[in-house]
Order: structure tokens, then sequence, then C-alpha cells
């Protein structure tokens, strides 16, 4: 797009906002606390390194499709991260699972990882200047094929992923501790039950212990932030989720934990966007997981729709920054894996800047005057204002392409590199 073309339509779009009482340039401003965590399993389909051609198998979730280009070697995904990052405004983190350690072509079971095997990553996330965030791994391995994995009944296994549990915010307190922001370490399991079980209660007692005993060790907020993923269902666990929404938000209040918010692991009509105020009456942050689930959690390529307008809405209303980390989960297999992240990415960010461009205070008069109408109204005109101008000034301002510009880069990148994979 043409640089003067972009910077005459942000003038006359700055207009109409000042004309509703909105600066534009205080918006763009504040976009620099739109920090997003990208998902580092949308490189490879979660397939991770412990071995060569390792794939996602079990846990409930699934990628499908074969597009070609998929991140093989750690080395090709960081290219691929660095290309994503240099298609977006502002600055992101990284969220690593942990079979993507660099395990040097041997077998590292998940109970015996180190920080030895994700220094790398440190050194790269300080290179770049970005934070990072870290999952522990409860699935694609042989002690999850049961269903169960901190909610084991047997009491091998149940432990074999505590240790695994407390390696990982090891890992990730080291993170936090090396890279000067703290790294939010997620718990999600993908225990669960097919069928209709008997003992529920059993298998929920049994989490609460191993999460009580994985958390033992103390590690300062200033490097580690624990966070509980709660879900409804996943294929194969449809009857039962050990980790539901009540389980892990009664865990998250009592033991002073964040509870992360999965916008794909709710009943259809229940938005997050409006679960983020009734959280945080209760914990100090939230973590979310901002995904698009297409009939059930798919986690399609998270696009600029009213789910993700209410969540960031919700957040820029309230000033909630400092207490929301906003991540991504999706994985989309069967389309250009760095066009993907920066199609999700960049709809998550279009929403944080359509909300900072609401006069919020006017519609909350409106609201508390009972003026229902007048609210409905603007709201509506909110719309069609002419956010694209000012969109595409802020990628202007960030050096990265504005409007469409970064497809034609994607593709080159495509036929360059992911084609010759
Ligand atoms: C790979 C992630 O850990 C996973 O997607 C999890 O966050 C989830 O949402 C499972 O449905
Ligand atoms: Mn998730």
């Amino acid at each position: 797009m043409d640089r003067t073309q972009i910077e005459k339509a942000y003038q006359l779009a700055k207009e109409q906002y000042a004309a509703i009482g909105v600066e534009a340039e205080k918006a763009i401003d504040k976009m620099k606390e739109v920090v997003i965590s990208l998902h580092c399993w949308q490189t490879d389909d979660v397939g991770g390194f412990e071995k060569p051609d390792a794939a996602l198998s079990g846990g409930g979730i699934q990628t499908t499709g074969n597009y070609p280009g998929k991140a093989k070697t750690i080395g090709q995904m960081r290219a691929d991260l660095e290309k994503v990052m240099h298609l977006l405004p502002g600055k992101q983190r990284l969220n690593l699972h942990a079979i993507y350690g660099e395990f040097g072509g041997k077998l590292v079971d998940r109970d015996e990882i180190g920080v030895e095997h994700f220094q790398g990553w440190i050194d790269w996330a300080k290179n770049l200047g970005i934070g990072l965030d870290f999952n522990g791994t409860y699935f694609s391995h042989p002690k999850a094929d049961s269903g169960f994995t901190l909610s084991s009944k047997d009491e091998g296994i149940r432990k074999f992923w505590v240790e695994h549990m407390k390696r990982c915010r090891e890992i990730g307190a080291e993170m936090g501790k090396q890279l000067g922001t703290p790294c939010v370490h997620n718990t999600w399991i993908p225990d669960g039950s097919k069928d209709v079980p008997v003992d529920r209660n059993g298998y929920r007692a049994l989490l609460k212990k191993s999460l009580d005993e994985g958390y033992e060790n103390e590690f300062s907020k200033e490097y580690l932030k624990d966070a509980v993923e709660s879900k409804l269902f996943g294929i194969g666990a449809e009857s039962m989720t050990v980790g539901s929404h009540d389980f892990y938000l009664g865990y998250a209040i009592k033991n002073n934990k964040l509870i992360c918010l999965d916008n794909g692991h709710f009943h259809p009509t229940e938005q997050v966007g409006d679960k983020i105020s009734s959280c945080l009456q209760f914990t100090d942050e939230v973590l979310l997981h901002v995904t698009r689930p297409v009939r059930w959690d798919s986690d399609h390529v998270v696009t600029l729709n009213e789910e993700v307008q209410l969540i960031a809405s919700e957040i820029v209303r309230n000033n909630f920054f400092g207490r929301v980390n906003t991540g991504l989960d999706f994985f989309d297999a069967s389309i250009n894996r760095i066009g993907a992240y920066v199609v999700g990415t960049r709809a998550a960010q279009k929403a944080f800047l359509i909300a900072l461009l609401e006069p919020t205070a006017q519609l909350v008069k409106m609201e508390e005057e009972g003026r229902y109408f007048e609210r409905l109204a603007m709201l509506e005109e909110l719309k069609t204002k002419p956010f694209g101008a000012i969109w595409d000034y802020y990628c202007l301002l960030n050096d990265v392409p504005a409007g469409e510009d970064y497809i034609s880069e994607i593709l080159t990148y495509e036929k360059d590199v992911l084609s010759k994979r």
C-alpha cells in the first residue's frame, strides 16, 4: 500500500473518531500494552521434537490437513516464528510446549526434562527481546494412552506426570528469571472419560492431589505464574472431563493460581468475554487461549468475530492489560502455517485496536442513564467507522506491511523456503 495514501486516509479517519470523542493517537499508543503470546505449536501441527517425525496423538485434540512446509526442526521453527513476528505490528511473546526442547537426538522422557533442554530457546528469546511462556505436555505419550494423567488411579503414572509438572515449573521459572519477565506456566490435561463414569469424585480428588504436589515448590511471581486450563470435553472424552471449569476455577481461587480460559472450551453460547470480569473479581490474573471453535473445539485460525471482539473489549474497557495474559491456541494444518499465525494474530490485535477506538465513557453514561436506544445505535455505528485506516497507519508506524500486503510476503516465503522442505 502506498504510504501517502495511508497517511491521508488516517488523517480523515482520525477526524471522524475525534468527532465522537475518541483520540486515535492515544488508541495507537495504548497498543503497546497488547502483547500476545504466540503458541509455538502452529508451526508443526503440535508434533514436537522428542523424536523424528513426532506427531500429535490422543489428548482429544486434532490437527487436520497436510499442507506442505511444516517445520521439521527447531531451526526451521525459529525461522518461521521470526518471519511471523516480522509481519506483525507490536511485540509478542512465545508460548512453548514441553515437547519442543532441544533433546539432542536422545530420548529424554517427560519426567527427565530440564532447563538444559530449553536454554537454546531462552537464548533465542533473549536475542529477540521477547518473553517466553510454557506448558507441560500431557498427551502424545504412552503414559497418557489410558486417558488419565494427573488424575490416573495408577500411582506410577500419576507420579510420572507430577514429576513432569514439577520440571515444567522449574523450566518456566528459569525462563522468567533469565528473561526478566514472568513466564506463564499453563497446565492442561486431557483426562476424561468417553462413557459415563461412576467415580467422578475419585478422579477429581486425584487431580487435586497431583496439583497440590506439583505446586509444592514455591517460585517468585516475578519469574513464574501458574495457570490451570479447564475444558468441557475432548474427542474420546465426551462424557466427563476431570479438569472441568468448576474444578479449575475453584482450584485457582483457593490456591492463588491463574485460570486459563480457552474460548473453544465452553458450551457454544457461553462467551469467554463475559467470564473475564467474573473471574477477575476472585483471581489476580487470567490467561486466555484465543481460538476459533467451529462446531466443536476445532482450533481454527482466529478471525475478527464477535467473540474475539467481546474478549478484547472487556480487557480494554476495564484496563485489564496488567491482569489478563493473552495467548493464542489454534492449529490448522490445511493452510500455509505462517499465514495462519499472521491472520490469527492480526485478527486478535485488530479486535484490541477496535476496542481502543470506542468512546467507552460516553456509552457507560448512556447505560447508567437508561438511554439504551442511543447505546445500541452508537455500538452499531462504531462498526462502520473507518477502523481500517487507523489499523493501516498503525502497521506503517510499526514498519510492517499494511492492509493485505503481508499476503505476497508470505507467498514469497512459501516459494523460497517452505516449499523446499
Ligand atoms: C496444545 C495445547 O496445550 C492445547 O490446545 C490446550 O491448550 C487445549 O486447548 C486443549 O484443547
Ligand atoms: Mn487451549
